[in-house]
């Protein structure tokens, strides 16, 4: 098993960039792209998914999306944030490619429960937070204003998929600048 997907990843060493990107959309779509009825977290009600977890979950997909967001991740960055739950695989791949320590931020704890944020984060560090697919950014911009509430410096962030749904505004006007690496129409979609 292990020797495939080796073979697999010393095949893509011949792949251009833009060869490699085209494989990895395809692959994508393949994987976690779901027509239907759906009514988002943030309430959006839209005729497609993109199932994250269909994609974070497969090496073969999650090793290539981790290389390319690396490439996303500013210079200066000395920390990754993810938020739980989808984001966790995603920034765990992203900090074994860039070597870049990670930490976890709870979805909106309640009063005396757990830390909202995981592992270690210092006070004036420079943060960059990792999302999977970003409809409104909604989840995102929270995570970011933990990570400012424990006084670090969140002010990039880097996803998978922009659904342009106008998070790129939110976090403009958030003083967070914004990477992704596809939108729908590179996907095809749309
Ligand atoms: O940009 P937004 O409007 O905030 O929406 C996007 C967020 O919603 C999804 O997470 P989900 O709610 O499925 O949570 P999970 O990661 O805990 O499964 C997605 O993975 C993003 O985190
Ligand atoms: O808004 C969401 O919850 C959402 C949208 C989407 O396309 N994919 C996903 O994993 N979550």
């Amino acid at each position: 098993m292990r020797r495939g997907i080796d073979l697999l990843s010393e095949n893509r060493l011949r792949l251009s960039r833009e060869e490699a990107l085209a494989e990895l959309r395809a692959d994508i779509v393949r994987a976690a792209y779901v027509e239907g009825d759906f009514v988002f977290a943030s309430g959006l009600r839209r005729g497609y998914y993109f199932d994250k977890y269909l994609f974070e979950t497969r090496p073969a997909i999650l090793r290539r999306l981790a290389r390319f967001l690396a490439e996303l991740v500013p210079e200066g960055t000395e920390r990754l944030v993810a938020p739980a739950l989808g984001a966790v695989a995603l920034g765990t791949a992203i900090s074994l490619e860039s070597g870049l320590p990670l930490a976890i931020v709870r979805p909106d704890p309640e009063p005396g429960s757990p830390r909202a944020i995981e592992g270690e984060l210092y006070a004036g560090e420079n943060v960059a937070l990792i999302e999977d697919v970003v409809v409104t950014g909604g989840r995102a911009l929270r995570a970011i204003s933990r990570v400012r509430e424990a006084g670090a410096n969140a002010r990039h962030a880097v996803a998978v998929l922009d659904r342009r749904e106008g998070a790129e505004e939110r976090f403009a006007e958030h003083s967070a600048s914004y990477a992704y690496l596809f939108t729908p129409e590179d996907l095809g979609i749309d």
